[in-house]
């Protein structure tokens, strides 16, 4: 499947050369999957083009019939602009098209009436939500899609975000909502959690380089263990926490400030947004 990938080298565009465009974009070309030269990013920023072109993809201002040459369009602006960028791309459609959304709480058969499809037995759609450390080969993405898309595309699809991490199709539509709380928001998560480390650390009188350092090695150590080891992630925790000692007092604490709790919640609120925003946007 790879060879063949690369063997037809098709054309990818973006619509919406953003952070998340260019984490994919950017992944799909240091794993191999695509040249710079293959990209087609559609952007109104003049900024954003000049840095496509610095990359060596090819670029445009607005929607143009170079779009009806790409094999697959990914629609990679924010949820509010997703109608006017997906009604400006509509003429260059092909039958053969494959739509890729990124946006979060934009539901499929939303996105397919705005791309005048609903009526074509070849509504060639998926809805994914992705994360930014795909730009490092790292990312974790949700994918669901519309009836009309074939096992190939299915596999084409999954081939490209694999490129970039990890890629798991879901159920359906609605949970994608649920990735978006954990995967989608999930990395802002993380980095809230090592800023705090670090403050942490530096409050406790180490310098800052030192405290970044341990840090992330400690976050990325653990995550590494945790998915080595055949041991659960509660019995890794408990290997951690002599009884009586240093690391029982610290989840004591965390236990009395309802962190566990806290971490749900937040969860919970970025997926009632994705929800939210799919009915305000529909
Ligand atoms: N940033 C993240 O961590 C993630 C973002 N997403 C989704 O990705 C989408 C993009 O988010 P970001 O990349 O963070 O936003 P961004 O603001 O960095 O990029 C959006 C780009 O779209 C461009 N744009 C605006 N209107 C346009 C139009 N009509 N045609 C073409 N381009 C247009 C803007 O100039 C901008 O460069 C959103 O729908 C978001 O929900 C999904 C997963 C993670
Ligand atoms: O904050 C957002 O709405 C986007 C979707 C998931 C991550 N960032």
């Amino acid at each position: 499947m790879t060879a063949s990938l690369t063997q037809t080298s098709p054309r990818i565009a973006f619509i919406g050369g953003g952070n998340m465009a260019t984490a994919l974009a950017r992944g799909f070309v240091q794993s191999g999957l695509c040249q710079p030269a293959s990209l087609h990013i559609i952007d109104p920023g003049d900024a954003t083009r000049e840095t496509w072109q610095g990359f060596g993809a090819a670029t445009a201002a607005t929607c143009d019939a170079a779009l009806s040459n790409c094999k697959v369009w990914f629609f990679a602006v924010k949820p509010q602009n997703m109608r006017v960028a997906i009604e400006a791309a509509r003429p260059f459609l092909q039958d053969d098209t494959l739509v890729v959304s990124i946006a979060a709480g934009l539901r499929a058969d939303t996105l397919a009436s705005w791309l005048g499809t609903t009526a074509q037995p070849w509504t060639r759609l998926v809805r994914s939500m992705p994360n930014t450390p795909s730009l490092v080969g790292a990312g974790a993405t949700g994918l669901a899609a519309l009836s009309g898309v074939t096992d190939a595309d299915r596999a084409w699809v999954g081939q490209l975000f694999e490129a970039v991490g990890k890629a798991v199709w879901v159920r359906d539509d609605e949970a994608l909502d649920a990735v978006t709380g954990l995967s989608g928001s999930g990395p802002a998560y993380v980095f809230l959690f090592l800023e705090s480390l670090i403050q942490g650390g530096i409050d406790l009188g180490l310098d800052a380089v030192q405290a970044r350092e341990l840090a992330l090695a400690t976050v990325q150590g653990a995550c590494t263990l945790a998915s080595q080891s055949e041991d659960p992630l509660h019995t890794l925790r408990e290997k951690v926490t002599s009884k009586g000692g240093t690391t029982a007092a610290a989840l004591g604490s965390f236990e009395a400030d309802g962190f566990e709790v806290m971490v749900r919640r937040a969860m919970a609120a970025a997926a009632e947004r994705a929800r939210q925003m799919s009915r305000e946007l529909a």
